[in-house]
């Protein structure tokens, strides 16, 4: 068998470099490396590691008496102590005060307990944006996503991406449009017919089915909910005053539930006295209503994923029959 010697030799005779000593082996390591730091090969380690905190002010950070910088803020959830805590409720009282989602929705998005009547409409909106059959937008790309094989979360996904100004995320625009033309007083006639000159649809009229003859009854449902409930409906009766003048104009130029939501979500901003007004500007701006929407269908789209996937049904191809090849 060959000795050590006798490779190392053979590794010298190669033109290897074969340091002798552990000394001399650290020596040809660092010239080698500042030899492609100068070539700009590598970052040195130090150029790329944060600096080190000094141990007193690490131990002055762990006592409280410097508070270190953070990279994220956070107030609408803690999971540090023994049980997590939505905006400062443990989920303990939650579950014993008998809370619901629509409860957890307010904790969460709005950073406060609403008066049950507020997270029964938040729940009502949930229930009834749920679904709304296969063949809306959503829904059909859902399903398309399930039966090329795809997973829970791609076919989710795929169904939500259709939401937008034309299906399901007009809440916020409608909630929008409709306050600043009832804070502005302008009639429905100036409103519409202004948006019209700017070449804008008003956001929460109009319907691909529904007609003036064949109204929504998820509308219906929740215009009865708020009349009953809610201290005041003061845009809700706007956004009705802007269905009739739409729908003497065209008859598929109702209400939508988008409109109806939006709408009746000002109501409940404004009539609850739980928001100051600045809060209610805030949350219109920021757009936190199409939320509802994107929440309440993830509930319908997933259960097609599961429908399609139980049915076994195989990748879809359109019918060559149902598009119109021109040129
Ligand atoms: C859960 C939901 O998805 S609800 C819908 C949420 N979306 C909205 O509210 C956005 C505003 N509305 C719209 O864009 C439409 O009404 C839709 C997309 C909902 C339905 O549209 P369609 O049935 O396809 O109507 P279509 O696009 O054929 O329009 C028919 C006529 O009505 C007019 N029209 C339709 N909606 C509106 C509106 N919101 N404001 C003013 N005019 C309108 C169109 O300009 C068109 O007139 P024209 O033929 O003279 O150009």
């Amino acid at each position: 068998m060959e000795s050590a010697q006798g490779k190392n030799q053979a590794l010298r005779d190669a033109g290897a470099i074969v340091p002798t000593s552990y000394e001399a082996f650290e020596a040809v390591i660092k010239e080698t490396f500042d030899k492609l730091v100068e070539q700009g090969k590598i970052t040195p380690l130090k150029e790329v590691m944060p600096p080190q905190i000094p141990e007193d002010l690490n131990s002055a950070i762990k006592s409280g008496k410097v508070r270190a910088p953070t990279h994220i803020i956070s107030t609408i959830s803690d999971d540090r102590g023994e049980e997590p805590c939505y905006a400062g409720v443990p989920m303990s009282s939650i579950v014993e005060r008998g809370y619901g989602v629509g409860d957890v929705i307010s904790l969460l998005w709005f950073k406060r307990s609403l008066p049950r009547y507020c997270t029964h409409f938040i729940e009502i909106c949930i229930m009834l944006c749920a679904d709304h059959g296969p063949c809306v937008s959503g829904a059909h790309n859902t399903i398309v996503t399930a039966r090329a094989g795809k997973d829970l979360v791609s076919s989710l996904v795929s169904g939500l991406l259709t939401i937008g100004p034309r299906f399901g995320g007009a809440i916020d625009d409608a909630a929008r449009y409709f306050k600043d033309a009832y804070d502005r007083g302008l009639t429905p006639y100036e409103f519409v017919e202004g948006m019209k000159k700017k070449g804008i649809r008003v956001p929460g009229i109009g319907h691909r089915i529904k007609r003036g003859d064949n109204r929504d009854k998820r509308v219906e449902l929740l215009q009865r909910f708020a009349r009953t409930h809610f201290p005041s409906v003061k845009y809700m009766e706007y956004a009705i005053q802007v269905e009739t003048y739409t729908l003497s104009k065209a008859n598929n130029l109702v209400l939508n539930v988008d409109g109806a939501i939006g709408s009746l979500f000002l109501d409940l901003l404004a009539g609850s006295g739980m928001f100051s007004k600045q809060e209610i500007d805030e949350i219109v701006e920021i757009g936190y209503l199409n939320g509802l929407f994107v929440l309440a269908r993830s509930i319908g789209l997933i259960g097609h994923t599961f429908d399609q996937k139980r049915l076994k049904q195989p990748l879809y191809r359109h019918p060559w029959e149902d598009v119109l090849y021109t040129k």
